[in-house]
């Protein structure tokens, strides 16, 4: 193959004008290569050299399924087999010789939850994002709770999440989910909105500039297809994509979807979430409750629970009235259940055998 992979070493955002890269609007704008416009960053090319761009290139895994991984390079469309470690915006380097031994480069981010289910192993929801927009609506799906822990998914995994309240129309005053949304973080962006129309093409502009990456993380109904469409301009992009078979025929977004729009950025869509367990976020968690893991430092016992423990500085603040005392208990409950689902599987399941010990124990001693 001729083409000159030097381009993709280095993302200078003007490399490499095609003829029809002109932007529509006539005033010529830095046109992108292909992979900018997949959302290659000069993270990814730093992984790699020329002559290994050239055996294999990159490309990017825009759909999982069942039977194999949908991916996208430079004149590239593949199904590569399936493999357990990629997940939706990974970056390959593609084997032609042999697809299953391309190489998985490093993420920059990823998004992973505890599953539910009987092994309840971490499943990979996305990687590579550089915006999370949590989405809910202004009405009973607003909750704060649930907005408390995709901002600790998306901290931990740092990535920059934005909350965006839709259904703005639907509501007569918005602000005072406004006000508690904001509450949750100061490192934290609220917007509100009517997901249809042209108001999420501006007021996202600032993190949907060309050659990134957005995902649209929230339960089902609060619009993420909606928000997905208004940044395409089409009705098409969320709806026309393949679907896997829903059987019982509810029209939603079945799986994750990366779909790239030309010009702009690339938008992962997700299926509603009914739970997200966190796994492994500590740093995350710390982050959304900044205020409280600072008070926490002045505790008298460093292993303090802010429970009944003498010389708590956290339960101190909560007395004064300066702390919410809701917060302290989402906080609380967060800490335990990422303590809980962090313990290894093995860990888990030796302690699963002991309490099974135990009460085969006090049923037996009864029976005496
Ligand atoms: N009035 C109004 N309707 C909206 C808004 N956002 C979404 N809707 C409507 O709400 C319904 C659900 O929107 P979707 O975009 O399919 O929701 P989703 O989050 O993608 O749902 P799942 O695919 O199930 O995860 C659709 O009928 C939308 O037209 C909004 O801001 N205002
Ligand atoms: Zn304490």
């Amino acid at each position: 193959m001729s083409r000159d992979y030097s381009k993709f070493t280095l993302s200078t955002g003007k490399a490499d004008a095609k003829p029809g890269d002109v932007a529509k609007s006539g005033t010529p704008k830095p046109a992108l290569s292909v992979l900018q416009e997949l959302g290659w960053q000069p993270f990814y090319a730093q992984q790699t050299d020329i002559n290994e761009l050239a055996e294999t290139p990159p490309v990017r895994v825009t759909e999982v399924h069942r039977s194999g991984l949908r991916v996208l390079g430079d004149g590239i469309d593949e199904m590569l087999p399936p493999r357990a470690d990629a997940t939706v915006g990974d970056w390959l380097l593609f084997n032609h010789v042999l697809p299953s031994a391309s190489r998985l480069l490093d993420r920059k981010s990823v998004i992973q939850r505890r599953a539910a289910g009987h092994d309840r192993q971490v499943q990979l929801i996305a990687a590579n994002i550089d915006t999370a927009f949590v989405v809910t609506s202004c009405n009973a799906d607003f909750n704060v709770a649930r907005l408390e822990r995709y901002v600790a998914l998306a901290f931990e995994a740092e990535v920059t999440p934005v909350i965006l309240l839709t259904k703005a129309d639907l509501c007569d005053d918005p602000a005072d989910y406004v006000e508690q949304a904001e509450a949750i973080s100061n490192a934290l962006t609220v917007l509100v909105l009517d997901a249809r129309g042209e108001e999420p093409k501006v007021k996202l502009a600032p993190w949907c500039k060309p050659g990134q990456t957005v995902a649209f993380l929230g339960s089902s109904g609060v619009g993420k297809s909606t928000l997905t469409n208004a940044l395409s301009g089409t009705e098409s992009a969320a709806t026309q994509e393949i679907r896997e078979d829903d059987a019982k025929g509810r029209h939603t977004t079945s799986h994750r979807q990366l779909h790239i729009l030309p010009g702009s950025c690339a938008v992962l869509d997700t299926p509603g979430m009914r739970e997200i367990q966190l796994t492994d976020v500590g740093a995350g968690v710390a982050e959304v409750f900044s205020e409280l893991d600072d008070l926490a430092g002045a505790c008298r016992f460093s292993d303090c629970r802010h429970e009944t423990e003498p010389g708590c500085a956290v339960l101190a603040a909560v007395a004064t009235g300066a702390v919410d005392i809701e917060r302290l208990a989402r906080w609380r409950k967060l800490l335990a259940e990422d303590r809980h689902n962090s313990a290894s599987l093995a860990e888990r399941r030796s302690k699963d055998k002991a309490f099974g010990k135990m009460i085969r124990q006090v049923k037996k001693n009864k029976v005496k």
